[in-house]
């Protein structure tokens, strides 16, 4: 397996908090890889070293052989990145954004347009980013991670907020964007999510890793019924809810 990524003792602390307290994680070339764990457990934190979007206060990430901190213009490139929809540009309409960002990358209008089209955007191409729903924006940040083709795309809890149709047509797209060899890690709450998708997944808590394999595998492994029985055991959160 060639890897993706090989992320090796990051850390990060925000003040009292230890966000991130010594992570390793390795993922393969066109693997679907999912982080699962609480609120809180450092998954975006995790996300952010890796994408080279967050100094890390110790460790190091490798994206496609390439150390991702310091930050490398050409490795972003090759990389797409999930942005909350905060970061768009204030004021434009769905088409000149995703047009905006397709830009950026030297991709043409064709191709942003027709990502609109793939997320069901078409209809809302006019309409101002700050008129949209919540998960129309939701759909608008995906698509603009993906105009440019990344070998390697983030999803920070790409399905929250989407309605039931909208979140199979993103399976859809997510596992077609896979097929066609490119490696996906996303965060996620829904565990029929990381069950479906995902070749692995990291179960993390309070800044670690706790485990990490095939949904199956993990099954099997600690002898229970489901993934989120899963996450259940290794997280206790059935003591917390
Ligand atoms: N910019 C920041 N400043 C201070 N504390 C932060 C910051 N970002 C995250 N934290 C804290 O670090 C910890 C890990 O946060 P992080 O967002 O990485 O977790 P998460 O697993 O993605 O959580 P969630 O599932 O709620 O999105 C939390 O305790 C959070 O409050």
């Amino acid at each position: 397996m060639t890897a993706a990524i090989i992320a090796r003792g990051l850390r990060k602390r925000y003040g009292d908090v230890q966000a991130v307290d010594g992570v390793d994680l390795e993922v393969g070339t066109g693997e679907f890889f999912g982080i699962l764990g609480p609120n809180g457990a450092g998954k975006t934190t995790t996300m952010e070293m890796i994408e080279g979007l967050r100094q890390p206060d110790a460790g190091e990430a490798r994206l496609l052989g390439t150390p991702s901190w310091p930050r490398n213009r050409a490795l972003l490139r090759r990389i797409g990145v999930q942005l909350q929809a905060s970061a768009f540009f204030e004021k434009l309409s769905a088409r000149e954004q995703i047009r905006t960002f397709a830009s950026l990358y030297g991709v043409g209008d064709d191709r942003a347009d027709a990502m609109l089209e793939t997320v069901g955007l078409t209809e809302k191409a006019g309409t101002r980013e700050d008129r949209l729903s919540g998960g129309q924006a939701q759909r608008l940040s995906i698509a603009c991670a993906l105009v440019h083709d990344p070998e390697l795309v983030f999803l920070d809890e790409p399905t929250t907020g989407l309605d039931p149709q909208a979140r199979r047509n993103l399976w859809d797209l997510l596992r077609e964007i896979n097929s066609a060899g490119r490696t996906v890690v996303l965060t996620t709450h829904y565990m029929d999510e990381a069950e479906t998708l995902c070749d692995r997944v990291a179960v993390m808590d309070a800044g670690r890793v706790l485990r990490v394999g095939p949904p199956r595998e993990l099954v099997a492994e600690l002898g229970v019924d489901s993934l989120e029985d899963v996450f259940l055991r290794l997280t206790g959160q059935e003591w917390r809810e």
